[in-house]
């Protein structure tokens, strides 16, 4: 069996104290993309956060790549677009100069920017649709194209595996479109996703596999699942909007 890309073993996540994970295990293979599904505070962002180090396991192990956490320094590996701050971030920088930062682990901060950086930037900014707004302020974009160019810097580093928490929350139709299409070419090619998400819309078809965080546990692990009580709960998790297309499997999650 190939090395896992990420592999969290009865990770336990408290938060002064407060345990939000208890005894959760993941694992992400290469080339998968799996979802993280769950009602709000279930503790998908934590688990994703805990995978990467950003915040200490109180119990559990947590590998990447097959090395231990606390040794990982391949960090080029891996592609990490956070949960959005919110608009309007201040930061005036342009479209083109975010994505290019995208580089930095990988040439190292000192050496300028090479073909190799400039070629990788152009490609990003294609994957995502905005090309055209290199040039722009990325305070002039809308909040979707705000994020599209945050997956973008990440892509611009030629990661092999994407983690990204709640990257369509949100955002235009367009921009989840042209999301999806960027997430599939790198599922193309052979690039691993591990992704946060509250509702899949366009992204479903490109789901290998769905794991259910509820109230701090995996309460699934398989098949995208319809969510349980789908017409019955007014604030249900809207993950699936084709029911029709595989057997729903969940149990109680999204409530
Ligand atoms: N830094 C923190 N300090 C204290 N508590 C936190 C912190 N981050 C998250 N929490 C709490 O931990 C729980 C899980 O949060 P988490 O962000 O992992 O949930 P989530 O499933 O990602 O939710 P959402 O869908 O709203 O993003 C929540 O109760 C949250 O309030």
């Amino acid at each position: 069996m190939s090395t896992a890309v990420v592999d969290v073993r009865h990770g336990v996540v408290a938060y002064d104290g407060r345990p939000v994970l208890r005894d959760v295990s993941l694992t992400v293979a290469p080339g998968e993309v799996v979802a993280i599904l769950g009602a709000n505070g279930s503790g998908k962002s934590t688990l994703v956060r805990a995978a990467l180090g950003l915040v200490p396991v109180a119990g559990g192990t947590v590998t990447l790549f097959g090395t231990p956490l606390r040794r990982f320094r391949q960090w080029w590996r891996i592609g990490y677009v956070p949960q959005r701050i919110g608009a309007g971030s201040g930061v005036p920088a342009t479209v083109g100069e975010v994505v290019a930062s995208g580089r930095l682990a990988r040439r190292g901060v000192l050496r300028p920017a090479g073909a190799a950086d400039r070629r990788a930037v152009t490609a990003a900014l294609t994957a995502v649709g905005l090309a055209e707004r290199a040039g722009d302020p990325v305070a002039t974009l809308s909040g979707g194209q705000q994020q599209r160019t945050l997956i973008a810097r990440a892509l611009a580093g030629e990661p092999e595996a994407l983690v990204l928490d709640e990257p369509t929350a949100g955002v235009d139709a367009a921009s989840q479109e042209a999301f999806a299409e960027a997430l599939r070419g790198f599922k193309a090619g052979g690039g691993t996703v591990l992704l946060v998400a509250h509702e899949l819309g366009p992204l479903h078809p490109l789901v290998d596999r769905a794991v259910v965080v509820h109230d701090g546990a995996i309460a699934h692990d398989g098949p995208v699942p319809a969510p349980a009580g789908h017409h019955a709960a007014p604030d249900h998790d809207h993950v699936h909007p084709h029911a029709d297309e595989e057997p729903p499997t969940a149990g109680t999650w999204g409530r």
